[in-house]
């Protein structure tokens, strides 16, 4: 069988260095190109990528996947900064080449996904929810993707609930003191060096709290996804948003 002919983009950063392992080490693809900045997206259509990895920068991923989709090149995106008009800039590029296919995952380890679902099941069920997420200083963006999305998760799964607002007395606070409000839910966003990427969301209701904890010690974390998601992504045209649509779950 002829091997999964992939490309990653931001080849030369943290998660982008270790995909480029990956990649390698995975016995039924093959690494047929590794862009860093700077370098020619010609590259992929010259090396026959089938599937890009996208890992660069906010700034960067627009461009990088108009490309990718015009010429027929899968995604597997893991770079955050992603908006409701990025999303339907990105589909109408898929509109016309449908039978291209895009994974964004905010989150590629199999921990945090996990959280995710856990967390939007419990949020009806208690009266306030909070997340904190706590990274690497180096980290460009804040809220992380991974934040952004789970906010979203519960808010949608409390407005489903009917769940009545969280409860909140602050008449008076410093800006920030109650992180950023996604959804309704408070985000607080850590940066401290010794870190990698980490999130707790905390559940508070009578008498009770409930605290679901994820870490991710290295970016080996999320490599099974990024592969899963490069294998997947060639049969499922269109745009896929988060990698739980990859797994059984529910099994
Ligand atoms: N979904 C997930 O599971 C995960 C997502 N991420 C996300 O991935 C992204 C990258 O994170 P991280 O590796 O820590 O960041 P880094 O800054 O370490 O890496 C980004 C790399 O992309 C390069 N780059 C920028 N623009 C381009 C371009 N046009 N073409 C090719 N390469 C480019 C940068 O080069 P230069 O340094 O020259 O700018 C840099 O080497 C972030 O958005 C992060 O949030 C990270 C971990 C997990
Ligand atoms: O920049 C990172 O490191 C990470 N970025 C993603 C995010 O913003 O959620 C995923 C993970 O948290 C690591």
């Amino acid at each position: 069988m002829s091997k999964l002919r992939v490309a990653v983009l931001g080849a030369n950063g943290r998660i982008g260095s270790e995909a480029v392992r990956a990649v390698e080490a995975a016995e039924d693809m093959e690494l047929v190109a590794a862009l860093g900045r700077g370098d020619k997206l010609e590259t992929l259509t010259e090396s026959g990528a089938q599937v890009a990895v996208e890992l660069t920068t906010p700034d960067s991923v627009m461009r990088n996947l108009e490309f990718c989709v015009r010429h027929g090149i899968h995604g597997v995106v893991g770079t955050t900064g992603w908006t409701e008009d990025r999303l339907a800039q990105l589909n109408q590029w898929l509109a016309d080449s449908p039978s291209t296919g895009v994974l964004i995952a905010p989150n590629f380890s199999i921990g945090a996904v996990l959280t995710m679902k856990f967390a939007e099941a419990a949020a009806p069920y208690f009266e306030s929810v909070e997340v904190i997420e706590l990274h690497h200083p180096k980290k460009v963006d804040a809220p992380s993707g991974t934040a952004a999305r789970t906010a979203q998760l519960i808010a949608a799964a409390r407005e489903k609930a009917g769940s009545a607002p969280q409860p909140d007395a602050t008449a008076t606070a410093l800006d920030g003191a109650r992180g950023a409000d996604v959804d309704g839910i408070p985000v607080h966003s850590v940066r401290l060096r010794g870190l990698l990427a980490h999130q707790e969301v905390l559940l508070g209701g009578e008498g009770e709290t409930l605290t679901i904890r994820h870490d991710s010690l290295h970016h080996s974390s999320f490599m099974p996804g990024i592969l899963l998601g490069a294998r997947k992504v060639v049969t499922t045209p269109g745009l896929t948003f988060g990698l739980e649509h990859f797994l059984d779950l529910n099994g």
